[in-house]
C-alpha cells in the first residue's frame, strides 16, 4: 500500500547542509513534484491506523507539515492549525525554540486550548529536536495529545522523542543514508 512512498523515498537526492546529510523528497520539501498517489497512500494509512473519531484539531508544523495536515483534514473533516515560524504577538501565543540537525529558530503556537484533543503530524523526525520542543510546549498548554505522526523517521529521533516525552511516534518509513544513498524500509504493518 505504501509502494509509491517507498520507491519515491529511495529516489531522494541527498545534499549536504554543513555536515548533515539531508534527503530531498516531495513529502519533506515539496520537490521533486508530489504525485497525488503518494499523498493518498499516506492519508489512507493514517486513517486506517489512527483513531480519529474524537479529535478536535490536527496540529502541524510550518512548512512541511502543512500539505499533510491539509490532505488529512479534507479527508476527515477535522480542522487543523499550523505552528508557525512567524510571531503574531496574539494573546496566549506560546513560543517554542526549535533545533534541528542544521537550523535553529523560534516557532509560535496559537489557538490551541487546554483539554482539546489533538493529533500532531509532521513530515520527518530526525534528531527529534522539533517534536520534543513542540510536545513539551503543548503539554504546558494542557492539550490532550492523542497521537503523533511523522511520515519518515531518520537517525534515532523517534526513540528520543518517546524517551523525552513519553509519547509514541507513529512513522510510516525509516530512511537511512548509506554511502550518500537513501535506504528505506517501511515501519508500519498494513
Ligand atoms: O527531528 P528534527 O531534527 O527536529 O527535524 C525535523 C524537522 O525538520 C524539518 O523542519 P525545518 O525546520 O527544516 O522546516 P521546513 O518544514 O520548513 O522544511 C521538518 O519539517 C521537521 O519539522
Ligand atoms: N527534507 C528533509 N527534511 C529534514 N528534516 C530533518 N532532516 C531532514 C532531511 O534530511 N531532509
Amino acid at each position: 500500500m505504501l509502494e509509491n512512498l517507498k520507491k519515491s523515498l529511495e529516489e531522494s537526492p541527498i545534499v549536504k547542509k554543513g555536515d548533515y546529510d539531508y534527503f530531498v523528497h516531495p513529502v519533506t520539501d515539496g520537490i521533486p513534484a508530489m504525485h497525488p498517489e503518494v499523498l493518498k497512500e499516506i492519508v489512507d494509512v493514517i486513517k486506517n491506523k489512527v483513531d480519529l473519531s474524537d479529535i478536535d484539531k490536527i496540529v502541524c508544523v510550518e512548512a512541511m507539515g502543512i500539505h499533510l495536515a491539509t490532505a488529512l483534514s479534507i479527508e476527515t473533516e477535522i480542522p487543523f492549525v499550523v505552528i508557525r515560524k512567524r510571531e503574531y504577538g496574539l494573546l496566549g501565543e506560546v513560543p517554542v525554540f526549535q533545533k534541528t540537525g542544521y537550523s535553529e529558530q523560534n516557532l509560535y503556537i496559537n489557538f490551541l486550548n487546554p483539554s482539546e484533543k489533538i493529533i500532531i503530524i509532521d513530515d520527518v523526525v530526525s534528531t527529534g529536536g522539533t517534536l520534543i520542543a513542540i510536545i513539551k510546549a503543548l503539554k504546558t498548554i494542557g492539550v490532550d495529545i492523542k497521537d503523533v505522526i511523522a511520515i519518515v523517521e531518520k537517525y534515532d529521533g523517534k526513540e528520543l522523542v518517546e524517551k523525552e516525552t513519553g509519547i509514541k511516534v507513529l512513522t510510516l518509513a525509516k530512511l537511512d543514508i548509506i554511502d550518500s544513498k537513501a535506504v528505506v524500509e517501511l515501519t508500519i504493518e498494513e
